[in-house]
């Protein structure tokens, strides 16, 4: 069975429909990569899988007993508060110390424990919040835009270490990026969305479909190149190149 299934699934806010028609499938493990120019419904679609929106038509089916990790495109902290990273780590419910410093591990951020959530790097905050995500051990992770802020190298090391995440637990990983060349070499399979799916499929079907060029151009199509792994080349090669691009 599918972790989930999203059925025909629409949306809208007030007389706005913002999702129309969504059918899509999560796979236990797999990468998917959601694409689409601003306000083509991407957050609202996460939102629905994560059942904080409510379908106006079609459904959303969550394996039984499925666990959710979730990485909000935003979250603000007031710098003024007081918090360390634990105190956030256990705010919403407790969690044991051993659990929060596996987590922080896990997401790359092992010596963050003590600090003041104030005084985090936007990278380190960004890994603080995969933490808080990956402290239930989940089997779906639902990325919103996570490297939104961050720094070309930054985001790329915060990719690189959400395919660790996935090797190391065989979570499903559910993002939104607008990195196209990340997309390229980090997603299974990608939807192209606006409204409703335009095209999905592995990431070189998409980045060649009429539907993508559409939305996208072919501007980039330079850097998704770059980024595609044919294997057709050495791999010294392929590393300076993606070195070269970082
Ligand atoms: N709570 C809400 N109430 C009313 N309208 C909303 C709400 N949330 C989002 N919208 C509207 O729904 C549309 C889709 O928004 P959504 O945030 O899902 O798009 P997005 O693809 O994630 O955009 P972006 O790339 O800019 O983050 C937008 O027109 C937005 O203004």
């Amino acid at each position: 069975m599918p972790l989930v299934t999203v059925e025909n699934l629409s949306l809208r806010y007030g007389a706005n429909t913002v999702l129309r028609d969504v059918d899509m499938v999560i796979e236990p493990g797999e990468i998917v990569t959601i694409v689409g120019p601003n306000g083509s419904g991407k957050t609202s679609l996460l939102r629905a899988i994560i059942g904080a929106e409510k379908p106006s038509s079609g459904r959303v089916i969550r394996k039984p007993g499925l666990k959710l990790g979730y990485v909000p495109q935003k979250l603000h902290i007031d710098p003024t508060l007081p918090i360390s990273v634990e105190r956030f780590m256990r705010l919403t419910h407790p969690v044991t110390r051993k659990d929060c410093v596996a987590a922080l591990k896990r997401a790359g951020a092992p010596d963050l424990m003590k600090r003041q959530m104030s005084q985090l790097s936007g990278g380190q905050f960004q890994r603080v919040l995969l933490a808080r995500a990956l402290i239930d051990r989940p089997d779906l992770l639902l990325l919103d835009e996570a490297t939104q802020g961050l720094d070309q190298p930054g985001s790329a090391a915060f990719y690189r270490q959400i395919e660790e995440v996935r090797q190391e637990t065989g979570c499903a990983i559910l993002m939104v990026s607008h990195e196209l060349h990340v997309v390229m070499s980090a997603s299974d399979r990608v939807i192209c969305l606006n409204g409703h799916v335009c095209c999905a499929g592995s990431p070189a079907v998409v980045a060649s479909a009429p539907e993508y060029r559409a939305l996208f151009g072919t501007g980039t199509g330079g850097a998704l190149a770059l980024y595609r792994h044919d294997h057709d080349h050495a791999h010294d090669q392929c590393d300076t190149t993606r070195e070269a691009a970082e």
